[in-house]
């Protein structure tokens, strides 16, 4: 399976389950694996038959700007089921971190995989 990726992806939104949460913008770290198959693209070094990563990112922004919700794993499950259906992804891993959340971790968060992977039986 061929994978676009996509790593420490810095997005800010609205976020978090405690009243102070609701009135700022706190930044989230977002890891993703895409499955595609990158051979087309490959052979004939054509952008318009791969998974434009520049394309998915501006999405993830506009999505994260856009949205408003308590828990990241509502976050994760919303922008996952987002990217699937615009941009035809069979499956996804998304990683979704908040750090500072918890001042003792370097990062708190989710990690989520969702679709079937290109080739499994
Ligand atoms: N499983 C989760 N636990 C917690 C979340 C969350 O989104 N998922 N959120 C919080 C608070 O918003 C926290 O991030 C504030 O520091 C607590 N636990």
């Amino acid at each position: 399976m061929d994978l676009v990726l996509i790593e420490s992806l810095g997005v800010d939104t609205v976020i978090g389950v405690y009243a102070w949460e609701r009135t700022i913008s706190q930044r989230l770290l977002l890891d993703l694996e895409l499955a595609t198959d990158i051979r087309p693209a490959a052979a004939e070094d054509d952008i318009a038959q791969t998974l434009d990563y520049a394309a998915v990112c501006e999405r993830i922004n506009r999505f994260a700007a856009d949205h408003d919700v308590a828990l990241v794993e509502t976050f994760a499950e919303r922008l996952a089921a987002t990217l699937r259906e615009e941009f035809g992804i069979a499956w996804l891993r998304l990683t979704v971190r908040k750090p500072g959340a918890v001042p003792a971790a370097a990062a708190v968060g989710v990690r989520i995989e969702r679709g079937t992977p290109p080739g499994s039986p």
